[in-house]
């Protein structure tokens, strides 16, 4: 990673609930970035928001936002810096119009820019003269994202920020969180289960599955060193191509083998040294990464065979 600063540290961040344990969790988000938490449903990712926010408070640990240990005095200026997209929308508030809202929220913030907001508004074609429970799921996440953006925040936590949207209104959306992030001290942490807006917006990538983290990664770095090979060598057998750097997985695929390795510059070095052809090359996508992430935490990191063996 880059040297930069960090707009949030985690340290050691742990929640106990009847049926869910979250963390430890460590993490250094770094400033002027996009990071995407990935992780499938139940991994801890929006708590791990509402602890960011203090609307749930972790048993152990600290976080720090923009410099500023969260659930200490001064919270309110903090909330000032921040921009929060929650997961779904507010319960209590159907009855009210969005302008009714709005109203009411943007006291609350020293920054608030009308004009930003009402261009918001336009870009995503919202009326906010409806009441919210009249918008159309849709709308009613464009009218959150607004007023999410509206008082200009130095950090956006964006749970899901996709979630309802149409292909044009998604498109948008990605052209708003491009031109906030062309101010280049801005930080965005987004939750995400759509991996090409993942693709198209992250740095950085944190895989999240079980309450745990189960790594931090800058995302040409993770897609360029994972990848599917197709190897093939005279008298090449299955223990032989084991010893391959970052070996994940292998199958026999015809006269050749398939390989999943996460150290694809060094594999393909190895190959070379021991004669071994690369016959086709695939990249992976961020899904099946994960995939295969959670597959070695359940087994303990060791190499899946293919055939239901491990090695
Ligand atoms: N208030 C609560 N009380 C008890 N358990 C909770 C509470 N909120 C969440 N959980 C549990 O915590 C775990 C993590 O939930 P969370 O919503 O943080 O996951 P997530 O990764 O955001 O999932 P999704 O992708 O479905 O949105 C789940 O097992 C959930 O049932």
């Amino acid at each position: 990673m880059e040297q930069s600063q960090t707009a949030i540290a985690l340290d050691q961040v742990s929640l106990q609930r009847q049926r869910f344990q979250l963390g430890p969790v460590s993490l250094a988000i770094p400033q002027g970035y996009v990071t995407a938490i990935v992780g499938p449903n139940g991994s801890g990712k929006s708590t791990l928001f509402r602890m960011m926010l203090d609307l749930v408070k972790p048993e152990r640990g600290t976080i720090r936002l923009l410099d500023h240990q969260v659930g200490t005095a001064g919270d309110t200026s903090l909330k000032q810096r921040i921009g929060y997209l929650a997961e779904g929308p507010t319960v209590g508030e159907d009855n009210m119009t969005g302008a009714f809202k709005t109203a009411f929220v943007r006291r609350w913030y020293s920054g608030w820019d009308d004009r930003h907001y009402r261009d918001l508004l336009a870009m995503f074609e919202v009326d906010d003269s409806l009441k919210l429970g009249k918008m159309s799921k849709g709308m009613r996440r464009k009218y959150d994202f607004a007023l999410a953006l509206a008082h200009r925040p130095e950090l956006l936590l964006l749970d899901e920020p996709s979630s309802g949207l149409d292909p044009l209104a998604w498109r948008t959306m990605l052209e708003v969180l491009h031109r906030y992030m062309e101010d280049g001290d801005r930080t965005i942490l987004m939750a995400s289960h759509v991996v090409e807006e993942v693709r198209r917006l992250a740095d950085y990538i944190v895989f999240m599955a079980g309450g745990e983290v189960l790594g931090m990664y800058e995302k040409d770095e993770l897609l360029g060193r994972w990848q599917i090979l197709f190897v093939q060598g005279t008298g090449l057998t299955s223990g032989g191509a084991a010893g391959m750097p970052g070996l994940c997985e292998l199958a026999p695929a015809g006269q050749a083998w398939r390989v999943v390795t996460r150290e694809a510059y060094d594999a393909e070095r190895w190959c070379a040294e021991n004669d071994i052809d690369i016959t086709h090359r695939q990249p992976m996508g961020l899904d099946d990464i994960l995939a295969e992430l959670m597959k070695q935490k359940k087994t303990g990191g060791r190499m899946n065979t293919g055939s239901g063996g491990i090695v």
